[in-house]
This record gives structure tokens, sequence and C-alpha cells, in this order.
């Protein structure tokens, strides 16, 4: 579905350098400048649709982001991405969506280096179910021991949940608010707490 090399082509580094990024200290609840990678592991078609609604939120808060699903992701990918956004539900008895059986096979096998990585994780699933999002909290767990920082504690949807969803681009929202502050306003700097 997607080209070799398209992420490293947006963050403008050449398709086949797979250097880790250095670690950075954690900054704010905000966007750093730089695209924002939107993964997402779907069955049945809702992730792929809040995937598309989060990138037409960002982009109208001027930030560039691109939605990759989970077919199109490695750890390479994931190893040179500074941020993301996960929407992941789960399927059959607890597992992950097929686009995404390989990465949950093979990269989420053992831990990656992903202390540079911030992310927000959605999970949908359905409560109905035995294991209720079983891959978003696998995802969730994996990215944490490879030393990924949530910006906030991932939200966990049951059967589509309306105020779940709203919390989900609420949480966008107050990620992306600081950055159309400093764009709009770029002499005001922001005042220590
Ligand atoms: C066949 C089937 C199996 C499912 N299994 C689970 C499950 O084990 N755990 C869970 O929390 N949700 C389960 N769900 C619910 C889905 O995760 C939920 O409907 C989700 O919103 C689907 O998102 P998607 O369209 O992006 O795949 C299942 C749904 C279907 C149709």
């Amino acid at each position: 579905m997607f080209r070799l090399g398209w992420w490293q082509e947006l963050i403008g580094e050449p398709a086949g350098n797979h250097e880790a990024l250095p670690v950075e200290p954690v900054a704010g609840m905000r966007f750093a400048p730089g695209p924002v990678l939107i993964a997402c592991a779907s069955q049945t078609g809702v992730a792929e649709d809040l995937a598309e609604a989060t990138r037409e939120q960002l982009r109208a808060a001027g930030i560039t982001s691109q939605v990759a699903d989970f077919e199109a992701l490695d750890r390479s990918i994931l190893e040179t991405a500074s941020q993301a956004l996960f929407l992941a539900s789960t399927t059959y008895d607890g597992d992950p969506p097929d686009m995404a059986a390989t990465f949950s096979r093979t990269t989420m096998a053992q831990t990656a280096s992903l202390a540079h990585l911030r992310y927000g994780l959605l999970a949908l699933g359905d409560r109905g179910y035995d294991d209720f999002c079983g891959f978003g909290r696998a995802l969730d767990a994996w990215l944490q021991a490879s030393g990924a920082q949530a910006w906030f504690p991932r939200i966990e949807v049951d059967d589509e949940d309306a105020a779940a969803l709203e919390r989900w681009h609420a949480q966008v929202a107050a990620l992306a608010a600081p950055v159309a502050a400093q764009r709009d306003h770029p002499l005001q700097t922001e005042r220590p707490a």
C-alpha cells in the first residue's frame, strides 16, 4: 500500500538510514515541530475513519501528519518518528487486526529503542468480548516497555462510545493548541508554570 521509504521522505531522511534519533528531554503536552505519524490498525474500518478524522483535525491546526496502516509500519519507522498517534482495534479473540498481525508477531516480539518517541493511543474494542481492547493494551504495554512516553493515558473505546471519542479529539486538540498559538503569535514566549 505504501512505497518503501515513505516515512523517511516525509521527515527528510534518506531511506535506509535507520539510526535512532537521540533521546530528548520530555517536552510539555504539545506536539513538537515536524510531522506526526498516525498509525492505524483496523479490521472493519472504524479506526481507519478515525485516523482520517484525526489527520484532518491536525491539518486544520496546521500540523503535518501521515496516516499509515500497520502493514506499512516496522521498527525502523518507529525508531525515526518522534511523535505518533496510534489507533488500534481488536478482533477475533483479543487479536490484532489482520493488517497488524505481522507487526504484532515480529516487531512486538521484542522491545525496541523508543525512548525518543512520544505518543497517544486510542484502543477500540467492545466490552461484549472477553479480551476487551486486547491488542490496544498489548501495543501500549510494548510501547512503554520500549521506552516510549505517553502524552496521556490510553483511551479505550467501548463500541464506538461517543464520550471516549470526544476525549480523544480533545486530547489531540490540547496537543495541537500550543503549536497553533505559537504559529499565530510567534513573538510570545511560553511562561514557565
Ligand atoms: C469478529 C469480531 C471480533 C471482535 N473481537 C473483539 C475482541 O476480542 N475484543 C474487543 O475488545 N473487541 C472486539 N471486537 C470489537 C471491535 O474491536 C470494535 O467493533 C472496533 O470498533 C472495530 O474497529 P475496526 O473497524 O477499526 O476494526 C470484535 C469485533 C468483531 C466484528
